[in-house]
């Protein structure tokens, strides 16, 4: 199968006064047709400036310094390379919420405040109304208002009629998450990103959004990112997962080998930190030990070798491709070249 999504050696920098934060130093991962991917790491790993940087909205200082982001277009037979478009020019504006949509942490900073949340996505399908219609004709607002309220009712909203007439404010913060969905639907999205989009809504709440999420993604057969430092959400969630660690994925694979054959000292190290699902309260334990590193200090070779159990001195020294470790698995860590070396 072609990928929809193909990420190659991206790289995304912020050039600050005290120094060069390299936020994704080479990352590489694909999204299927119709897939879900996980993308897992701790914070600040990179995992939402390569989503922005999918969507070109990395905002000054930060640019991408290399790498490429091949995108399959709904109707291109051949894939254009995100990282080479003009951020604010057209072919970018159709992809950004016509093609790829995001669902963001927070979505009470998506919402303008001072109009309602029906108007907002009214427009949405306004800009990209050709994807609505039949023979190009151009969509009229009430029709735009009938696909809202269908899609308010889509994703759980009750009450569509009434509640598409509310301000973000007004709604809780379940409400707006689904309000948020029904936004990012609004263009048909090929691919839809996640970002930690259940972290502002309570436990309860956060697994009707995993459910309605789940239930979205079968029925379109969208592509979804999902990105969370969450592996028990993972394991609901995704069928791949992307295994980050300061801008480099250190792991990739179906979620059950990832789960149950970790290659990666951190992806074990992550595994022990899963917090239970059992418990009152669902804190990260902090059994990964050491901190994670300041930006602007990167260590020099493997970026996990100064907190890996495992580390040897070629770790300290160069850093290890990622390189298949199983059928479908990928690995970059030493330990793992030694065994597809030949002897
Ligand atoms: N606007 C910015 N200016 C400078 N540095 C930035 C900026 N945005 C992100 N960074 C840096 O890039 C690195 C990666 O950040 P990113 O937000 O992608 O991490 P993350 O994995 O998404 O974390 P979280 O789970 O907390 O959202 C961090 O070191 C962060 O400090």
């Amino acid at each position: 199968m072609t990928p929809l999504l193909s990420v190659r050696d991206l790289r995304v920098s912020f050039a600050l006064d005290e120094g060069l934060v390299r936020a994704v130093d080479g990352t590489s991962f694909d999204v299927m047709p119709g897939q879900v991917l996980g993308v897992v790491g701790e914070s600040g790993c990179g995992k939402s400036v390569t989503m922005r940087a999918i969507l070109q909205l990395i905002e000054r200082p930060g640019r991408i310094t290399s790498g490429e982001i091949r995108f399959r277009r709904r109707d291109g037979d051949n894939a254009v390379d995100i990282a080479r478009l003009p951020p604010r020019g057209p072919e970018m504006r159709d992809i950004r919420g016509g093609e790829i949509a995001l669902i963001p942490q927070e979505p009470m900073a998506a919402f303008s405040p001072v109009h309602t949340v029906g108007d907002q996505v009214i427009e949405a399908i306004l800009l990209h109304g050709h994807r609505w219609q039949e023979g190009g004709r151009r969509l009229r607002r009430a029709e735009a208002r009938d696909i809202t309220v269908g899609l308010f009712r889509d994703v759980g909203i009750s009450m569509p009629e009434q509640r598409i007439d509310a301000f973000s404010w007004q709604l809780s913060g379940g409400l707006r998450q689904r309000a948020m969905i029904a936004m990012a639907l609004s263009c048909k999205p090929r691919l839809l990103i996640a970002d930690e989009p259940t972290t502002a809504i309570d436990v309860t709440t956060q697994a009707q959004v995993l459910a309605l999420l789940r239930d979205l993604q079968a029925r379109y057969n969208t592509a979804i990112i999902f990105i969370t430092h969450d592996l028990g959400v993972i394991a609901q969630m995704a069928s791949y997962v992307v295994v980050m660690y300061l801008g480099r994925v250190m792991e990739q694979g179906p979620v059950d080998d990832i789960f149950h054959n970790p290659r990666h000292p951190y992806t074990k190290a992550l595994l022990r930190s899963i917090p239970s699902l059992h418990g009152a309260t669902r804190v990260a334990l902090p059994v990964i030990s050491g901190a994670l590193p300041h930006p602007f200090n990167r260590p020099p070779g493997c970026p996990f070798h100064p907190r890996c159990p495992d580390a040897m001195a070629r770790c300290a020294a160069a850093i290890p491709s990622l390189q298949p470790v199983a059928a479908h698995q990928l690995a970059s860590c030493f330990l793992h070249h030694d065994q597809a070396e030949p002897a």
